[in-house]
């Protein structure tokens, strides 16, 4: 189980001078502060596949940075079963799978190398890691690949590498920040089976996405974020019954865009 309760993240900003214009309009700039998030809850239960969706620069990355404890909150509650995670960050960590947009793979190791390295890192002994990668690299569909130095794969390899990665230590919980962004129908796909068969195992998945398919697909409940607060929490049922004209008119009538700016 996941379970956020008003979130709020703001970053100082060293430099406006650098801010890029979107975010020199956004209300939550206030003084030297960027208030990214700021009210933001959402709650994911065992099994359950949860779709993060909101327009660029709403918050989610760092709402899904300071769940996975790569970032600390100023404010809120974040509990992944029993685990506080705001006040145990360590034990936290343990649980918790993160594929981050931004971390990159070690280029002179395999992508075999890369992903027993955070198996080590984890504790994990030698055989049980050779089991995993071999089980993830037939799921992720990674053998022809899985021993060339990673330096040089396409971005799909370099994905699923870094999917495999993040979930080597069997993690309670997976949080995946636009985990098909980039890769092509096949690769996509890959990664979409792979999503279901965490969560016929149980464990709960968060991801971040824009594609609406892949939510109808895939999710049991959906959050979209917008202007750094939780503008709409639901069953994916809810969420398509907030518009019937489709799916892009129903994530449109969750943002009430208009009151705000
Ligand atoms: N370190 C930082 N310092 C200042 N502002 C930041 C920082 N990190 C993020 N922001 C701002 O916070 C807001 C939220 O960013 P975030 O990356 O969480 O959005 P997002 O919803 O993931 O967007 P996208 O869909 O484009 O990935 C943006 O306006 C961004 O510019």
């Amino acid at each position: 189980m996941i379970k956020i309760s008003k979130l709020a993240k703001k970053f100082k900003i060293e430099n406006p001078k650098k801010l890029s214009e979107q975010d020199k309009k956004d209300p939550r700039l206030q003084g030297r502060f960027f208030h990214s998030v700021k009210n933001v809850q959402l709650y994911c239960e065992q099994g359950e596949v949860l779709g993060l969706l909101g327009p660029n620069g709403a918050g989610k990355t760092t709402t899904l940075r300071v769940l996975s404890t790569a970032l600390q909150a100023d404010e809120g509650s974040i509990f992944i079963g029993d685990t506080d995670v705001i006040n145990n960050p360590v034990e936290a960590r343990k649980k918790i799978g993160f594929l981050s947009g931004s971390t990159g793979l070690y280029g002179r190791l395999t992508g075999r190398e890369n992903i027993a390295y955070f198996g080590r890192l984890n504790g994990m002994s030698d055989a049980d890691i050779s089991a995993k990668v071999e089980q993830l690299a037939d799921q992720l569909d990674m053998h022809t690949f899985l021993d060339r130095r990673s330096e040089n794969y396409s971005t799909g390899m370099k994905q699923k590498t870094s999917i495999a990665r993040a979930v080597v230590h069997n993690p309670k919980v997976v949080v995946l920040d636009e985990p098909t962004t980039g890769l092509d129908i096949m690769a996509a796909n890959t990664v979409i089976e792979f999503i279901k068969s965490l969560k016929a195992a149980g464990v709960p998945v968060i991801f971040s996405t824009h594609h609406l398919d892949e939510v109808s697909e895939l999710c049991d409940k959906v959050a979209v974020i917008d202007y750094g607060e939780t503008s709409f929490e639901g069953s994916v049922d809810e969420f398509k019954q907030q518009s019937n004209e489709g799916l892009h008119a129903a994530f449109m009538a969750c943002l009430n865009r208009g009151e705000k700016q």
